[in-house]
């Protein structure tokens, strides 16, 4: 390395040349300890003693159809925990850095940043003594810029048939039903595959998912439709095939952070998205503190393992919300105490978010006096047309999730749009009836785009351990 040290700002462009990647645009961080790249549709491959790993990279966060594949030697398997306190077992592989004329080699951990600014975290083990790290200043090495993949293959809509796994624990429900009859429409082969089923050695050298006495074949794709009361196990099967290389709509990281409604909760205020005023609590002993957390108006109090909006009532006065919360006490379990969305006026609207896009939106009204729109509740369902905000609003949300599929539920008020939840399993009967879209075909479109062309030389290699 040249006698000046080399100076970097806290975001700089930079190349990877032995991954084929000539412009990353990355953050510097060296409160982080180990370089990560953004990195999906991972796979093992090789061999035992010269293992190596393949994986898709979208280089630009803007342009999601340029898409990379590249391979790289393995070096190491590590835990690594993230900004957000997430723990994840990690690829580690080495490669050349290239800033400039300047080019060293540097461990990279490989993780999915897809939902982040930047495709690469540059940590602090990646910077040798001998540079300099300015934290005022950006750009500071030679600027590059995307146009350089111009040229590179762009990714179309996936001609070749592809292997879906649809995992599910109700595949005659319209939602399976209606993705099987899409995948199969556009020449698709798809697998109803029962979560409860699938069982799997941790350890295998070869990610595998057993099922009836045999191993699952590799998947180009897996759709979750997982229950809540399989979350914690379905979400255990989909890692799974994550760890195989299938492309699954939406992972198992992405489920977890939605189903858990305090994290989602706290996740969304973090991103400024608006929600009713929220407090949560367990079993507190100032309950009157609590309820002006939520407002000085009426407030609505939610047990957090109610779905159906069986566990949501509506407390008019305070002293109604005290002696609510007052019995909720006694029985240990975690609730939310929100501000009532008054104006809303019974209903809520259901908008179906698709990888970047509302694909439908429908209005729930409630049955005559009742707050909650659930259509299990006798709600009603009409089409509408949503105000820009409020598909932004939509597809923030399920991007903060990291959700491709999500059904963001919004209540209109008064200062705005206001997310109630973003579920990761939205079912199609609702919306697809109500605006005779054709929303299964839009996730199947999904799945072609981006799931990951598959290199088969690659793929029969790594199918038997050599
Ligand atoms: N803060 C609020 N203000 C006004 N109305 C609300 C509020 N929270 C919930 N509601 C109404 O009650 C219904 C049920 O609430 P919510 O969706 O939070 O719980 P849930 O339906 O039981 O949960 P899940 O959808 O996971 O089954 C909503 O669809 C909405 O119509
Ligand atoms: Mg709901
Ligand atoms: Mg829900």
């Amino acid at each position: 390395m040249s006698d000046t040290p080399l100076k970097l700002g806290w975001e700089e462009w930079l190349s990877l040349p032995d991954l084929g990647l000539p412009a990353i645009r990355a953050k510097v961080d060296t409160g982080a300890k180990t370089s990560a790249l953004h990195a999906h549709a991972v796979e093992p491959f090789g061999s035992i003693s010269k293992p190596q790993i393949r994986f898709t990279l979208r280089p630009n966060p803007d342009d999601p159809d340029l898409e990379v594949v590249c391979a790289a030697p393995i070096v190491d398997r590590r835990e690594v925990t993230s900004s957000n306190g997430e723990t994840e077992l990690r690829y580690v592989i080495s490669t050349n850095v290239q800033f400039g004329d300047q080019k060293w080699p540097i461990q990279v951990t490989l993780t999915n940043r897809e939902t982040m600014a930047y495709r690469m975290l540059f940590g602090r083990t990646s910077i040798t003594e001998d540079m300099a790290v300015l934290p005022a200043e950006s750009f500071i090495q030679p600027k590059l810029s995307y146009d350089l993949y111009k040229g590179f293959p762009r990714k179309k809509a996936a001609k070749r048939p592809l292997r879906i796994a649809l995992l599910t624990r109700e595949p005659n429900n319209y939602s399976c039903q209606r993705l099987k009859e899409a995948a199969e429409q556009r020449g698709h082969h798809i697998e109803m595959i029962d979560t409860r089923r699938c069982y799997m050695a941790i350890n295998a050298q070869q990610p595998e998912v057993h099922y009836d006495g045999k191993p699952l074949p590799q998947y180009d794709a897996v759709i979750p439709r997982i229950g809540a009361s399989m979350t914690f196990y379905g979400m255990a099967v989909l890692r799974q095939f994550e760890m195989m290389g299938a492309y699954c709509l939406n992972s198992a990281q992405s489920i977890g952070v939605s189903r858990d409604k305090l994290y989602a909760h706290q996740l969304l205020a973090r991103h400024r998205i608006g929600m009713p005023a929220t407090a949560f609590a367990s079993s507190p002993k100032d309950t009157k503190d609590l309820i002006s957390l939520a407002g000085n108006g009426a407030v609505v109090v939610k047990l957090l393992e109610s779905t159906q909006g069986k566990g949501v009532v509506l407390a008019e006065t305070k002293k109604a919300a005290e002696s609510l919360i007052d019995a909720f006490r006694g029985l240990e379990a975690n609730f939310l105490v929100q501000e009532f969305v008054k104006e809303a006026g019974g209903a809520d609207v259901r908008c179906f978010v698709v990888g970047n896009k509302v694909v439908g939106a429908i209005k729930r009204q409630g049955a005559e006096g009742e707050f909650r729109s659930n259509l299990h509740r006798g709600g009603s369902a009409s089409v509408i047309k949503l105000s820009v905000e409020e598909k932004k609003v939509a597809i923030k949300a399920s991007k903060v999730m990291g959700l491709s599929v999500a059904g963001v539920d919004i209540l209109q008020s008064s200062t705005g749009p206001k997310i109630l939840e973003v579920n990761s399993s939205p079912g199609l009967e609702g919306i697809e009836n109500t605006t005779k879209k054709d929303v299964a075909s839009m996730m199947i479109e999904h799945i072609e785009l981006h799931a990951p062309v598959v290199n088969t030389a690659i793929r029969t290699r790594s199918a038997k351990p050599s």
